[in-house]
C-alpha cells in the first residue's frame, strides 16, 4: 500500500509545527493542516501576546517606580488600541514565519480542517488524503464552567481582541491564566476582581509561593475573592452591556467584562476520532504512552490534546522526539521530569521540581526560605514587591528537589536553576557556587541557615 504522505500532522501549533519541520528535514514526505492560525494557541492567543501584554503593564508600573529614582515622569493613560495594533502586527509576522518555515523545510501545508475517514485516510478540507503515520496535535480549547449566565462571559481568547480595555474586570479561576490576566489588567489600570474556589490561587504550586503571590496581588490592588464560586452572571444597564456577578458568599460585583478562565479541554472538535479507533483516557484526552503512541499502531498524539503538561516547550519536545524516532533513526522520548515553569503574574513566579508539600511525602526535607525587598524597591517603596526564594532539599542525599521563586525575573532565573536540578545538584553544589552581586538570584547560593524541616523527620520529632 502506498500513501500520499509518510506523515500527516493535524494541527499547526507548537507541537505540530516542530514535528512537521523536523520530520521533513529528516527526509519524510510530510503534510500538515491548520484550520485557524499557524503557530497555534501559543503564538496567537497564548504565551506570546500574553507576554507582550505583561510587558505593556510593566511600563506603567515602572513609570511610577521611576519617581523613586529621581525621574520626573508623569504616568499618562494607556492607549489600548495602539498597543493591540502593535501586538497584532507582531503576531501576523510570526504567523507568516511559521507557515513559511514549514514550506521551506519541505512540508506541504493545508489551510484546512481535518477529520478522520478511516485509520489511514483523512478528509483535509474536502480532499481525501492518506498517510502511513498520523499525528493528532490539535491542542486544547477553553472550557467555560457551567454557571448560569456563562454565555455573558468571555474566554481568554477574547482578551486579546477587546475593542477597548474594560475599566472593571472580573476574572473567574485561580490557575495560570487567571493570575496572569489579573496582573496585566490591573497594571494597565483596570479595577480587577479575582474569584477562585480555593483559599489560595495556583493549586499544585508550593504553598509559600501561593501565599506570597496572594499577598502581592492584594497589595497591588487586585480584589481577591478566595474560597467562593460565582453563582450567576447577569446583564445590567439600559443596553445590557454591563455585567453583574453574584458570588456564593452573596457578594455582587458590578463590572464591564467577565472572563471565565476555568480550564481547558483537549480539542477533538469535528475530528471524527471514532473513525480512527483511537482511545481516550478517563479525562477525555487522547491516551498515549511516553513515546506519544496511541492504541492504534501508526497514530500518535502530542501536546495539549494529551493533557500531560500543557506547556509550549513540552509540546515542542514531544514533537521533536517523535520526529527523531519516526524518521531520524534516533528513537527517544521527551522527559517530563523536572520541567521548569513560570507564571507571568505580577510579580511573576517560577518553579522547578517538587513543592515542599509534595517532597514531604517522600521523607525528611531541609527547607530554606528567604524573603526580602529587592534593591530596586528599597527606593520605589512600591507595596507587595518582596521576593521569595526557596529550596527544598532531601535531607538524606542533600539533593535539591525543588527550587521556587516569586519576584522580578523569576522566569529568567529559573531556566538556569532547572539545569542544576535536572543534573541532581546538591545543596553543597549550590553553596560552592559564588554569587553574582548585587542580584536577587544570588540568594539561591547564599542561603546557609535552614528555615525548617519538613516531612518524615519532622513528623517523628
Ligand atoms: C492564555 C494562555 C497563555 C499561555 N501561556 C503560556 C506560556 O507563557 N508558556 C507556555 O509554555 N505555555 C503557555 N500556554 C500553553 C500553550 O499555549 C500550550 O501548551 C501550547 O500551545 C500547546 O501546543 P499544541 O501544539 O499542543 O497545541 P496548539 O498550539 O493549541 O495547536 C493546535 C492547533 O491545531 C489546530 N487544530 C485543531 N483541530 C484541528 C483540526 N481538526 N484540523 C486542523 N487543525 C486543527 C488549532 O487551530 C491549533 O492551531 C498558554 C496558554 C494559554 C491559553
Ligand atoms: N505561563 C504559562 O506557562 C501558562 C499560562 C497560561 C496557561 N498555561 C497552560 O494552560 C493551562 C490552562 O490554563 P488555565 O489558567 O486556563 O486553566 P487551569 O486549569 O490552570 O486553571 C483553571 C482554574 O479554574 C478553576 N475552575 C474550574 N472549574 C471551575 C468552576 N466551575 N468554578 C470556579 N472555578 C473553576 C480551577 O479551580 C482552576 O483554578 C494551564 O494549566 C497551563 O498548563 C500556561
Amino acid at each position: 500500500m502506498t500513501y500520499d504522505f509518510d506523515l500527516f500532522v493535524i494541527g499547526g501549533g507548537s507541537g505540530g509545527t516542530r514535528l512537521s519541520r523536523i520530520s521533513a528535514s529528516h527526509g519524510a514526505r510530510v503534510g500538515v493542516a491548520e484550520e485557524r492560525f499557524w503557530g497555534g494557541t501559543c503564538v496567537n492567543v497564548g504565551c506570546v501576546p500574553k507576554k507582550l501584554m505583561v510587558q505593556a503593564a510593566e511600563y506603567g508600573n515602572w513609570a511610577e517606580d521611576a519617581l523613586g529614582f529621581g525621574w520626573d515622569i508623569t504616568k499618562g493613560e494607556h492607549d489600548w488600541q495602539a498597543f493591540i495594533a502593535a501586538k497584532d502586527r507582531e503576531i501576523d509576522r510570526l504567523q507568516g514565519i511559521y507557515a513559511t518555515m514549514l514550506g521551506k523545510a519541505g512540508a506541504k501545508t493545508f489551510d484546512a480542517h481535518v477529520s478522520f475517514i478511516d485509520p489511514h485516510t483523512l478528509d483535509v478540507g474536502g480532499e481525501r488524503v492518506t498517510a502511513a503515520n498520523i499525528v493528532i496535535a490539535t491542542g486544547s480549547t477553553p472550557h467555560k464552567a457551567d454557571i448560569p449566565g456563562a454565555d455573558l462571559a468571555g474566554i481568554t481568547d477574547d482578551l486579546f481582541y477587546l475593542p477597548t480595555r474594560p475599566k472593571r474586570l472580573v476574572i473567574v479561576g485561580g490557575g495560570y491564566s487567571a493570575v496572569e490576566f489579573a496582573g496585566i489588567f490591573a497594571g494597565l489600570g483596570s479595577d480587577v476582581h479575582l474569584v477562585y474556589r480555593q483559599p489560595l490561587p495556583l493549586r499544585g504550586f508550593d504553598q509559600d509561593l501561593r501565599e506570597a503571590l496572594a499577598e502581592a496581588m492584594a497589595a497591588g490592588a487586585i480584589h481577591l475573592h478566595p474560597s467562593v464560586s460565582p453563582t450567576h452572571i447577569r446583564a445590567t444597564g439600559a443596553e445590557g452591556q454591563g455585567r453583574c456577578v453574584t458570588l456564593s458568599d452573596g457578594t455582587e460585583i458590578e463590572t464591564d467584562f467577565v472572563v471565565l478562565t476555568t480550564g481547558r479541554v483537549p480539542n477533538l472538535t469535528g475530528l471524527n476520532l471514532a473513525a480512527s479507533g483511537v482511545a481516550l483516557n478517563e479525562y477525555g484526552a487522547v491516551a498515549v504512552d511516553n513515546g506519544s503512541r496511541t492504541n492504534v499502531a501508526h497514530i500518535y498524539a502530542i501536546g495539549d490534546v494529551t493533557d500531560r503538561l500543557n506547556l509550549t516547550p513540552v509540546a515542542i519536545a514531544e514533537g521533536h522526539a517523535l520526529a527523531d524516532t519516526l524518521f531520524g533513526g534516533n528513537p527517544r522520548e521527551a522527559s517530563l521530569e523536572n520541567v521548569p515553569t513560570a507564571v507571568f503574574s505580577d510579580p511573576p513566579l517560577a518553579t522547578v521540581g517538587l513543592s515542599e508539600e509534595d517532597a514531604a511525602q517522600l521523607g525528611a526535607m531541609d527547607i530554606y526560605v528567604s524573603r526580602f525587598t529587592p534593591m530596586r524597591h528599597t527606593l520605589t517603596k512600591r507595596a507587595g514587591r518582596k521576593a521569595l526564594l526557596k529550596l527544598v532539599v532531601d535531607q538524606k542525599t542533600q539533593k535539591v528537589l525543588g527550587a521556587h521563586m516569586l519576584g522580578e525575573d523569576a522566569a529568567e532565573i529559573m531556566q538556569g536553576l532547572g539545569i542544576a536540578v535536572r543534573m541532581g545538584a546538591t545543596k553543597q553544589d549550590f553553596d560552592r557556587t559564588i554569587g553574582i552581586h548585587p542580584t536577587a538570584a544570588e540568594e539561591f547560593v547564599t542561603m546557609r541557615t535552614r528555615t525548617r524541616v519538613a516531612g518524615a523527620a519532622d513528623r517523628a520529632e
